[in-house]
Formats: structure tokens, sequence, C-alpha cells
């Protein structure tokens, strides 16, 4: 297993190219599910998940082929991918693929609508709390699927085909606005979806699908309705730019001091965490390339903060905001309301130095500027790079174990971070 080792000390300064969102990528493939004819997406990041994603759709009988590379891209990173599902060969999707990641349920919804039944074993993914499915099953059975549970895995079946419906979310859930999306589209009448999900992942796959030919509108509000139509073709589209991965070098850059363009972010699909940077002191602009981040001289300053649904301040960004508020000149709480066990990073912070404590759903952190090198353990995608956050600024080398949850959501972070003059290596081979 690799590890990630880092000498803290350094500001970082120069350009990191922001790659196509992890987040939006998986349920663009996904959607490839839905017609005979290619999807080609471009932008593709490399990523571990979009590598099991690819896996999984082949065995469903989807065909891939891989033909450019993003413009000044020396490696295969910013690829477009053609994806054709001429046939769906099989519409079972096995525990030993499912289990490892938890977009993949989401084949679900594309192989009910298409092929009438489907057998999809229960998810797994990020160990940030216990993550069932009851909503985005509730979501397909408001069109008409017949949902059962058998060992393990969710049997669905729509022998008639999935009827339009009215979807009415208690809460609000992205991998049910996926699903109960890509359900509609192929369902006989209008569907409504209230209390969607707005975040712009949600938006980047509706406007594939509509380019597709399925007719929604609403997408990005918390309102959607989708008018059924028989048949999707194929299409063309640019996966959009990652806002997490933005968002977290952002912080990195926060909290090293220096100043970095992130190139080809966007300001809107982060404001509420870019608000939050600039209250701590980090100086955030929007150029025609992307975002300018830097911290001259400028202190840390404490800022509470609460995770919410879009557009509130992401929990996808919780980690990184708290490993930054290690280090800031004050006591700041941080509530994560999304997930219950999302605070895995706390105590690998603490082996820097970091002073957390947990109150239920809220973490009081006391800022410090004592953070010390150490090894320490990636736990999850999000709490590992908060770690690489935190090492980036603490005294000596840490060394950062298990990174195989890092390589799930970013691509070449220690090439990006390095050319930006972080001492960040990658080390192969041991655990
Ligand atoms: C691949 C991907 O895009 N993952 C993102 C997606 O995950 P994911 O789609 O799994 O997250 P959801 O938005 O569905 O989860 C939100 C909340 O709803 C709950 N819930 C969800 C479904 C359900 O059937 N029942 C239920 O109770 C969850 O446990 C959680 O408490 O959105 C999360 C919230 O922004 C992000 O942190 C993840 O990075
Ligand atoms: C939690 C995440 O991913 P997943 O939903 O795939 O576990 C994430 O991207 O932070």
């Amino acid at each position: 297993m690799d590890r990630i080792k880092i000498t803290g000390g350094s500001t970082l300064n120069g350009v990191i190219p922001i790659s196509g969102a992890k987040n939006a990528a998986l349920p663009l493939m996904i959607a490839s599910l839905l017609t005979k004819e290619t999807l080609t997406l471009e932008n593709m990041p490399l990523l571990a998940d979009v590598t099991q994603l690819e896996r999984i759709l082949g065995n469903h009988g989807v065909d891939f082929t891989i033909s450019g590379k993003r413009k000044g891209d020396t490696e295969n990173a910013g690829r477009t991918v053609h994806f054709t599902a001429k046939e769906i060969v099989d519409t079972t999707a096995p525990y030993e693929l499912v289990s490892r990641m938890r977009a993949s349920f989401w084949v679900f919804a594309p192989l009910l609508a298409r092929m009438g039944e489907c057998r999809v074993s229960l998810p797994g993914g990020c160990a940030i709390g216990t993550r069932p499915v009851d909503l985005l099953l509730m979501a397909l059975e408001k069109l008409g699927a017949r949902i059962e549970i058998e060992n393990g895995y969710v049997v669905g079946t729509a022998r008639d085909g999935l009827i339009g419906g009215e979807i009415d979310f208690d809460k609000v859930t992205v991998g049910g606005t996926h699903t109960a999306l890509m359900a509609a589209t192929l369902a006989r009448g209008t569907s409504v979806i209230r209390n969607a999900a707005r975040e712009p992942e949600i938006v980047d796959l509706a406007d594939c699908l509509t380019k597709m030919g399925a007719k929604i509108s609403g997408a990005g509000s918390s309102t959607i309705e989708v008018e059924g139509v028989t048949s999707l073709s194929g299409a063309r589209h640019s996966v959009m730019p990652d806002r997490i991965e933005a968002g977290t070098y952002a912080m990195a850059v926060a909290m090293t001091g220096g100043d970095v363009l992130l190139a080809g972010a966007r300001a809107d699909s982060l404001q509420a965490a870019l608000d939050v940077l600039k209250q701590s002191g980090a100086t955030v602009t929007e150029t025609n390339e992307g975002l300018r981040v830097y911290r001259n001289g400028a202190g840390i300053a404490p800022v509470d903060v609460e995770t919410a649904p879009f557009p509130a301040f992401p929990t996808d960004l919780q980690a990184q905001f708290m490993a930054l508020m290690t280090r800031a000149g004050g006591t700041s709480r941080i509530r994560e309301t999304i997930f219950e066990n999302r605070f895995m990073h706390v105590q690998e912070l603490a082996r820097l130095g970091a002073h957390i404590k947990l109150e239920g759903d809220t973490a009081i952190v006391t800022g410090s500027d004592h953070l010390e090198g150490a090894p320490v353990m990636a736990t999850d995608l999000r709490a590992s790079v908060s770690l690489v956050i935190a090492a980036l600024a603490a005294r000596g080398e840490t060394t950062i174990n298990r990174v195989y949850h890092l390589d799930r959501g970013f691509e070449r972070l220690e090439k990006k971070l390095s050319g930006c003059g972080a001492q960040i290596e990658r080390i192969s081979g041991h655990g």
C-alpha cells in the first residue's frame, strides 16, 4: 500500500489545475446505461472510483473507449471517454463490485428504467454513517417499481415500464435525486420531484440528460419536473470542474499562506465555502482562468461553520475546514448535520497536535500554531485530505498511511501540490 510523506512549512504558490468532478462524473457515466447510443464524456478525471465504475458498467455490457487528453496534459487526465451500452448483457450488479462505492448503487435506476428489472447489491462507500437507500427505493416505488430485498440484494421490477409519479423527499438526498431524475426520464408521463437536492452535480446530470433528449425543468431548484420520453439518444458532455477539489486546495492555501490560481474552478459552485474562507482571513478573487486564493501575512481567524445541503457549506469540505481551524487564532465550532459519523479525522488530527473536543454533532476546535508531524492513517476520502492540509503546516515530517482513500477522489494530488512548492511525495508499496 502506498503512503504519502509530507514535510511541512512551505507556502503554496503557482497554479493548480482543477479536474473534472468525481461526484458529477459518476452519475454521468451511469446515465450511459439509459441509451443504446454513445455517450461521450469530456474532462473525465482519472480516479480509483471512476475506474471501479468502469468495471461495474463493463459487467452490464457497457463498452468504453478513450480518445483524448486535455490540452497541455502530459498524463491521461482530463480524457474523453465514450460509453456505449448497446445491449445490457446483465442486470445484476454484484456485491464484489458494488460494495466498495456508494454511487455504484445508482445503476439501479437506469437498469430498471431501460430493462424493467435489476438486482443490485446494497452499496458501500465512505464509512461516514449508516447511509441507507430507503429514499432512493421510495422514489422508484412512486414511479411504479416493485422493490424487494433478497440476501443483501435489492431486486427491482417494472415489467411494463416505469410510470410518471410524484416524489416527495422528506430529506434532501443527492443520490435520491440522481436516481429519481434518471428513472423519470424513461417513465411514461410526467414526474415531479419535490425537496430535490440542488447540488451543481444534479444540474450537470440534468444538462447531460437534456442533451440526450430528456425533458427536464427546474434542475438546480427544489422542484424538478420530468416529462418521460420513450428513448434517449447519445450526446457529448463535459464533466463540470470539481468544486470539492477546488475548495480543498483553497483551504490548503489558506492554511500554508501563498498565492495559487485554481485553474478552471468556479465560484458559483462554491460560494458558501469561499465566504467562510474569506472570513478566516484568505483573499479569494475570480479571474477568467479560475479562482485565485491567497493569504499573505494575515493570520487565520476562527469561524463557526455548519454543514447543510447546497447552497450551504458542504459536508465534503468539513474535514478540510477543520484542519484549517486547528491553526486559527481562537476557537471555532464545526457542526456536521448531514452524516452522523463524519468526524473520523478528529483523532488523526489530534496525533498532529490539534486540540479538538467533540460534543455530539459539533467539534470544538481550539487553534494553535504547534502542529507537529506524525504518522497518521487515512480513514475516508475527505478525512484523508484534511490530514494532508494539516501536515502541510505541521513542523517536521508526516506520513499518511492508507492513501487509497485519497486516490478515490483526488487526481494526482501529490503532483499538484509539489508543483506549487509543497514537500510531498508518494512512497510506493509498503503498508
Ligand atoms: C458520490 C456522491 O455524489 N457522493 C455525495 C453524495 O452522497 P449521497 O448521495 O450518498 O448522500 P445523500 O445526499 O443521499 O445523503 C444525505 C443524507 O440523507 C441520508 N439518506 C440518504 C439516502 C437515503 O435513502 N436515506 C437517507 O436517510 C444520508 O444518510 C445522509 O444523512 O452526497 C453527499 C451529501 O452532499 C456527499 O457527501 C457525497 O460526497
Ligand atoms: C462521501 C463521498 O463519496 P461517496 O459518497 O462515494 O462515499 C465524498 O465524495 O466525499
